[in-house]
């Protein structure tokens, strides 16, 4: 049975009396009350909680396949978002400005009560959303690196222990890069701080532009940057490597400042985070050693 054959069967609830009686009873006493709902939504300060806390309550009065939130900083679904085959989409407004766009994806096209409705129940939802979004963006800049825009020290052991969680659970790979100039204190010391600002940046720059989406990049600080690779990988590790030596050596402000970058590699071996990091950070020591501008894999 296909989903919407499912969702047209009476067990799917489409044509749930009960459910009827209740919403046309809500009509008809012209307002629903929403202020338990209220008071739920302002308990998190989670998107994804008071997104899924909103559809749940949402999904009581319409069948709703999945609710999608829209935001300048980020985008949350619910959980088991599915496509319906209409979508209805809304605008959410605090202080008169946008703060995103909620799309309701359904299997059937929404009546003028439902959209009554909920706008009704949209009310209660703009403060949590707000205040979400507000603890979102804090929570990003905690785990960022203002100059470079990539994830910081704090991003990094926090996405390592994910990686490596996943490596155990899901049986699958991953490589970490650890990356480190050359010669960046003499680029700072001959161009000044805010040249060598700008080979970080740029630094950065040919980092995101080496990699996958599903990969991750950090500066850990000073000229000291990494790479969680989603691949166990060698060669492809190695690829992304001389890629990024390569984008750097052609770079007309790394030439300028005669700055390359030495690259220690080693993929997981069924060990904790500190011991793959030692063996990459021994490979990238091995880099340095061997003459600078070089990858060394453990
Ligand atoms: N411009 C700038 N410089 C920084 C920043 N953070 C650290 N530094 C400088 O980075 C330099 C790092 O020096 P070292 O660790 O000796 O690195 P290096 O000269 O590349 O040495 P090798 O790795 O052996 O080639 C120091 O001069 C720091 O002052 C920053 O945010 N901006």
């Amino acid at each position: 049975m296909d989903i919407l054959q499912a969702y047209l069967s009476s067990e799917s609830g489409k044509a749930n009396p009960l459910t009827s009686q209740f919403f046309n009873g809500l009509q008809r006493s012209g307002h629903a009350n929403f202020n338990a709902l209220a008071e739920r939504l302002h308990a998190s300060l989670d998107l994804n909680r008071i997104l899924q806390t909103f559809t749940d309550e949402a999904a009581k009065y319409i069948q709703i396949s999945g609710l999608r939130f829209q935001a300048e900083a980020t985008t949350v679904e619910t959980e088991r978002f599915v496509e319906g085959i209409y979508e209805h989409i809304t605008e959410l407004r605090f202080n008169n400005t946008t703060l995103g766009y909620l799309t309701y994806s359904t299997y059937r096209e929404f009546e003028p009560q439902d959209i009554r409705m909920l706008h009704n129940m949209q009310s209660k939802l703009v403060m949590p959303i707000y205040n979400g979004i507000q603890f979102y963006i804090l929570q990003q800049q905690a785990v960022k690196d203002h100059l470079t825009q990539l994830g910081n020290r704090a991003g990094f052991d926090e996405q390592f222990e994910l990686a490596i969680e996943r490596c155990i659970r899901e049986d699958q790979g991953m490589t970490l890069l650890v990356l480190d100039l050359d010669d960046f204190k003499r680029a700072n010391d001959s161009f000044g701080h805010e040249i060598g600002d700008q080979v970080l940046q740029k630094f950065a720059q040919i980092l995101r532009q080496s990699i996958r989406k599903t990969d991750l990049a950090f500066r850990f600080g000073g000229d000291e940057f990494a790479i969680i690779l989603n691949t166990a990988d060698e060669p492809v590790a190695k690829r992304v490597a001389s890629r990024i030596q390569t984008l750097v050596a052609q770079n007309p402000l790394m030439q300028q400042t005669s700055v390359s970058c030495s690259i220690g590699c080693a993929s997981w071996q069924n060990e904790t985070q500190k011991q793959l990091f030692r063996r990459a950070d021994h490979a990238l020591y091995d880099a340095k050693t061997a003459g600078k501008n070089q990858l060394k894999c453990a």
